[in-house]
């Protein structure tokens, strides 16, 4: 689509998110990248002390299980930051979880009774006699069931253990290079659905932004929370938020679209949550708050019934749920335990919710309900912890653009009138590839005018295209010009003619000053070598390197 003319000089003022906030987030979402940020703000408080309460908090996963789809090595981050600290000291856990208040529960029986799921019990114990959670994770173990989009078996595994997520927040780590690319990578590659291209093109579509915003949320989160090793403290590192999200305005455009997905599930089993029970002493006040946050959610967020449409569409949809199942085991190659941890918990988040989406609709309402009721703890735990994930990256990406702006105007430059706030998020309509191009050529010549240090991965990526051959990347133009406007170009070409005049007069004046020094050096030179061919030895004066010679820095 092209640009309306009046739009234009706007468009050229646009710094790293190019976007604009009044678009819709995509094909299949009635919603604005604004309406969005308007409804995280509302719901945002909620979500943070939701995922706070003694319910949500904790996870099960299993550290030690073998990479499923290659060769392992079994090496491991070995960085503090990428450690998990498992639930072990029963001790520090509120009065509630101790044994003696939740009546049976001991350590011991916790080792007899390893058929089960050791630290569920643990968890239900916390909802004794509350039926449906409790007791529908249960059935769900021994229940093998073919709409699921990841492998709750996993949570019966006797070797998982119990994570408080609260006390493993996930942040940057020091996990990457190429064990983590090769993560990426095969994730990538699960795209690609061999079923009829045409029809498949919406359900690849909706895969790839799922990947891709899951991988730029986790982007957000490193850069949101960096260390400073200077300080000491974890803070927000915008370079590396511009450098691995901010200047791929297809990345954040996929945040969005992620919290579409998970806030469509959410609003779909609004009406069949009455069966759900917590907790005893939170029942209310956490039911409280699920339903406050749904309640800011609209059924235009995401239209699901787009995606599967077509006479292809059960081949394709058991096609997409296999792959994304993959996605999911994946998460098992991952070296650092703390990013399998959250990479965990966000693929669960978004395997229940195409659960919900695309599983829920051909049944009748009994079925609906049963549907719900027979969703685990542990993927009603993953779906609130993505939300959160997703929640706070898109409240950082808020942050980070108040950070750029600062950083503007702390410039004091005319650039600063490029970047006025409310251009933040103005986009090329659609994003059109030409002008996208270009505004990242600008957004790397303004980073780097901004600040010398930062840090450009431009040319890294462009390296890691060839790996990443599936990946629907714009190839880069070479940079003609780094230039912004003529008049810089101007005011560059006169420092720089006046630079090369300054050297000339001051090489002249130094020859001037230095000639009486010169004359003495030659005649001594000249003497020496007469008389060395007068007395028949060999010339040993060696013309020397002056380091007092002017060397001419001509631009
Ligand atoms: C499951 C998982 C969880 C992780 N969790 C953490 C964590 O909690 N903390 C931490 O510090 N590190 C984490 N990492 C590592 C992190 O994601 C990066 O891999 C690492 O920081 C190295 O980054 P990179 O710049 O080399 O490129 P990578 O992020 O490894 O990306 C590889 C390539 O993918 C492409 N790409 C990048 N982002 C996107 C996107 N959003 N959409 C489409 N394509 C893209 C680019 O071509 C890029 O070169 C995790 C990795 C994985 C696999």
């Amino acid at each position: 689509e092209t640009l309306a003319p009046e739009q234009e000089p706007v468009l050229e003022a646009i710094n790293f998110c190019k976007m604009d906030k009044d678009e819709k987030i995509g094909s299949t979402c009635e919603i604005t990248f604004q309406e969005i940020n308007e409804m995280n703000k509302k719901i945002r408080p909620d979500v943070i002390s939701l995922v706070a309460t003694d319910f949500f908090k904790y996870f099960k996963l299993n550290l030690y299980k073998q990479c499923p789809f290659w060769e392992d090595n079994n090496a491991q981050c070995l960085h503090r930051a990428c450690a998990v600290d498992v639930v072990e000291d029963w001790d520090s856990l509120p009065e509630y979880w101790q044994p003696d208040a939740l009546g049976s529960f001991s350590n011991d029986s916790i080792e007899e009774d390893s058929t089960k799921d050791d630290e569920c019990k643990f968890l239900d114990q916390l909802c004794a006699g509350s039926g449906k959670t409790t007791s529908s994770l249960d059935n769900k173990l021994e229940d093998e069931s073919n709409v699921d989009y990841c492998d709750t078996a996993d949570f019966a595994n006797r070797d998982s253990v119990l994570v408080d997520l609260s006390a493993n927040p996930e942040r940057f780590t020091g996990y990457g290079g190429k064990q983590a690319g090769q993560v990426w990578q095969s994730i990538y590659q699960d795209n690609c659905f061999t079923v009829n291209e045409a029809s498949a093109s919406l359900a690849k579509d909706v895969f790839y932004r799922l990947v891709s915003g899951l991988h730029a949320s986790i982007g957000t989160h490193l850069s949101n929370e960096y260390l400073n090793t200077e300080t000491g403290k974890w803070e927000p590192n915008l370079d590396l938020f511009m450098a691995r999200v901010g200047n791929f305005p297809e990345r954040v455009s996929n945040i969005y679209f992620n919290y579409a997905i998970i806030s469509k599930a959410l609003w779909k089993i609004q009406p069949y949550l009455k069966n759900l029970e917590f907790c005893n002493s939170y029942d209310e006040s956490v039911k409280t708050k699920i339903i406050d946050i749904i309640s800011q959610f609209d059924s235009r967020i995401f239209n699901e019934d787009l995606v599967f449409e077509d006479d292809l569409s059960l081949l394709l949809k058991d096609e997409f749920r296999q792959r994304f199942k993959n996605v999911t085991e994946i998460m098992d190659c991952v070296h650092c335990d703390r990013c399998r941890l959250w990479g965990k918990v966000q693929t669960t988040g978004y395997a229940t919710s195409l659960k919900i989406l695309f599983e829920l609709d051909d049944a009748d309402e009994e079925t609906k309900q049963n549907v719900v009721d027979k969703l685990t703890k542990y993927e009603l735990i993953a779906l609130f912890n993505t939300l959160d994930r997703l929640s706070k990256s898109i409240d950082s990406i808020n942050n980070f653009e108040r950070l750029y702006n600062e950083r503007l105007s702390d410039n004091g430059s005319k650039l600063a009138n490029y970047f006025q706030m409310d251009n933040f998020f103005k986009v090329v309509r659609n994003a059109g590839k030409l002008i996208s191009e270009s505004m990242n050529e600008m957004n790397k010549s303004l980073n780097n005018s901004l600040n010398p240090k930062v840090k450009d991965e431009r040319p890294k990526e462009e390296k890691k295209m060839n790996e990443f051959t599936d990946l629907d990347m714009s190839t880069k133009k070479r940079r003609v010009d780094t230039d912004i406007t003529s008049e810089n170009r101007w005011k560059k070409a006169w420092k720089h003619e006046i630079h090369n005049l300054n050297e000339a007069l001051t090489f002249l004046w130094r020859s001037y000053v230095d000639l009486p020094r010169n004359l003495f050096n030659m005649t001594l030179s000249i003497m020496s070598r007469t008389w060395n061919k007068f007395v028949g030895v060999d010339n040993y004066v060696n013309e020397h390197h002056n380091s007092a010679e002017y060397t001419l820095d001509l631009q």
